[in-house]
């Protein structure tokens, strides 16, 4: 029988943290051996399965994060930028993958990850999922083969308990606009746009965040030029999308170097 990597899911009552457990459940590549929560929660010391109204699944739900990942080859993790930070520190300690799907890091706290990638496996995007990934490729290319006469939006949706703003695919669809440009995001960026704002900038890459209902994740790009427009989108319908890449990407960097990885990397794009 092939060895089942142990996976521990981090922010398990949350929107992904439940739908994350759901997918390792039903994965037969393989196992759920923890699940965190922060220290205070009510779901702290329960069984994850009844906490989820379910039957039970012989896992307490801990907020003893080292202590879970002790037990596993790879974290997944869908929290809060603070959190993510702690758990990237831990899981190195216990040199297990670290998946990353927390978003609104800011570009300080992404170069702290980079101690922790020095002894275990970081893989972390913006998004999990196959089409949105393919997205990032097609914008660079897009936008490498456009010039400044067309002009770049990213306009993203979203569900309105989400904390972030934009959202952590518009920053890599707009990386990737800027990487196409051959510029850098940060001296283009346009992000807020309220009041007199003046014409658009010749070579901005303007943000626009939509928050409303239970939208899962919607993400446009537009590049509008003089009489033709063409908009890239990717819309999700089902948070297991996001989960299934996570978990591919936990499986993926078992046999990897430490160092910090994508979901470019781990989908071959
Ligand atoms: N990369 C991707 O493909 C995706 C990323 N996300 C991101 O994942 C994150 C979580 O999203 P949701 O599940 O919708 O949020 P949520 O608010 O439903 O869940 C977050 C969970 O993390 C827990 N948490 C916070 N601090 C913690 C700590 N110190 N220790 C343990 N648990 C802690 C909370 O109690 C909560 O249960 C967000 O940053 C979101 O943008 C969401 C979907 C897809
Ligand atoms: O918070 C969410 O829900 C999502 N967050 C990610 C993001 O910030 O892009 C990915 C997905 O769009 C859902």
């Amino acid at each position: 029988m092939t060895h089942k990597p142990g996976i521990v899911i981090t922010g398990a009552s949350g929107r992904m943290g439940q739908m994350l457990i759901k997918t390792v459940l039903d994965s037969d590549k393989a196992t759920l051996v923890g699940a965190v929560e922060r220290g205070g929660h009510d779901w702290v010391g329960r069984d994850v399965g009844e906490a989820m109204g379910g039957v039970p699944l012989g896992v307490t739900v801990t907020d003893d994060a080292l202590e879970a990942f002790s037990k596993a080859q790879a974290v997944i993790d869908f929290t809060a930028p603070e959190a993510t930070l702690e758990f990237a520190a831990l899981a190195a300690q216990a040199r297990a993958v670290h998946v990353i799907g927390t978003t609104g890091m800011t570009d300080e706290q992404i170069a702290q990850l980079a101690p922790a990638a020095r002894h275990a496996v970081i893989v972390r995007a913006g998004n999990m999922s196959l089409g949105v990934n393919l997205l990032v490729q097609l914008t660079k290319k897009v936008a490498a083969a456009l010039d400044e006469d067309f002009d770049i939006e990213v306009i993203e949706a979203h569900h309105h308990h989400k904390v972030d703003a934009p959202s952590g695919t518009a920053l890599m669809l707009g990386e990737a606009a800027a990487e196409g440009r051959g510029v850098k995001l940060a001296d283009v960026s346009d992000r807020g746009r309220d009041g007199i704002t003046g014409a658009r900038k010749r070579g901005d890459i303007g943000f626009t965040a939509i928050r409303g209902g239970d939208i899962v994740g919607e993400h446009d790009v537009l590049f509008a030029g003089a009489g033709e427009r063409i908009v890239l989108r990717h819309m999700a319908t089902d948070r297991a999308l996001f989960a299934r890449g996570a978990l591919k990407a936990a499986l993926w960097g078992q046999d990897k170097s430490p160092g910090e990885y994508d979901m470019i990397d781990v989908l071959g794009l």
